[in-house]
């Protein structure tokens, strides 16, 4: 048996094609046009390519994208004064500092530093206790992907049993509360859960965002299971290769063997989050300016 794939692209430009024309209704009814600010320090090639992406993609669904480019040395005071003026434009429904952030940044200062109501990365400490005590919120958007691709294959979590393998602030934790509000039975494993072969196998749903290649194996996942894969590692260049192969957190060719659904990699999760990004723009917008 080969499991049914997910396809992350396809669900994620539907989700696209539906907010562009959320948008032009929005637009066409009262002129106003929802505008998201993405933040880059530094040149990290990944990062660029990924805000790269949003850039593009912001302005494909008929919103306004604000760059801002920050060289890698750039003094946290200066950086926390973009964050305030990006807070204080009107013009700015979105804010999103793209992470890693150089060592000598503190990240969590600087995501304490956006307004919450355009924290559009889910990441703040009030956004992130909001979706904790269930509280109507934005959401991050790995997480919130995660939660959409799993709602393709099942219409209700109740009687299943989940297992997030990752313990993160930006994927761990959030996917698990999402997973919980919406009644599955869920359990946390880290790199410190015994027998983490066996707690897997016990799952109807897994979600893999622990950040190791291929860590998850075929003979982990319980028969029919669902498997999302949120890792995306690259592995080392083989000679004549362009560029190294980008594997998940799961073993994709002996899980598909097992699983009932899986997510791939690429073009499973990562798509998903450009797309929950988005969204959480267009909530934000509304909430601003029609206290939705
Ligand atoms: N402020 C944030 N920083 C980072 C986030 C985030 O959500 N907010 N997430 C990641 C990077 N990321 C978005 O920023 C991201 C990662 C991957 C993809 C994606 O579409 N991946 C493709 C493969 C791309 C490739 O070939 O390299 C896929 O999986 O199909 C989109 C966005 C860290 N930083």
């Amino acid at each position: 048996m080969s499991a049914k794939i997910i396809d992350g692209k396809a669900i994620a430009e539907n989700l696209r094609n539906t907010i562009a024309a959320e948008v032009a209704d929005i637009a066409a009814r009262t002129g106003a046009q929802p505008g998201l600010a993405v933040v880059l320090v530094g040149n990290d090639p990944a990062s660029e390519v990924y805000v790269g992406s949003k850039a593009r993609q912001t302005v494909a669904v008929g919103m306004r994208s604000f760059e801002h480019r920050l060289p890698a040395d750039v003094p946290e005071a200066e950086l926390l004064a973009l964050v305030a003026r990006l807070n204080a434009d009107d013009a700015v429904d979105g804010i999103l500092v793209q992470l890693p952030l150089p060592a000598h940044i503190n990240t969590d200062r600087v995501i304490e530093a956006i307004d919450p109501a355009k924290d559009v990365d889910g990441f703040h400490p009030v956004n992130a206790g909001r979706l904790l005590i269930g509280l109507p919120t934005l959401v991050a958007c790995t997480p919130l992907g995660s939660l959409l691709l799993l709602q393709s294959v099942h219409q209700d979590f109740s009687g299943l049993s989940a297992v997030v393998v990752g313990r993160s602030n930006i994927v761990g934790k959030p996917v698990a509360q999402l997973l919980l509000q919406h009644n599955a039975t869920v359990t946390i494993a880290h790199s410190r859960t015994r027998d983490l072969p066996a707690v897997v196998r016990a799952a109807d749903i897994v979600v893999a965002a622990v950040g190791r290649p291929e860590l998850v194996r075929g003979e982990w996942i319980k028969s029919g299971a669902t498997v999302i894969d949120v890792g995306i590692n690259r592995l080392p260049q083989e000679p004549g290769a362009a560029k190294g192969r980008l594997v998940g957190d799961v073993a994709f060719d002996e899980a598909v063997k097992v699983a009932g659904a899986i997510t791939p990699v690429p073009g499973g999760v990562g798509p998903m989050t450009i797309a929950c990004l988005l969204r959480n723009t267009l909530q934000a917008f509304r909430a601003r300016r029609f206290g939705e």
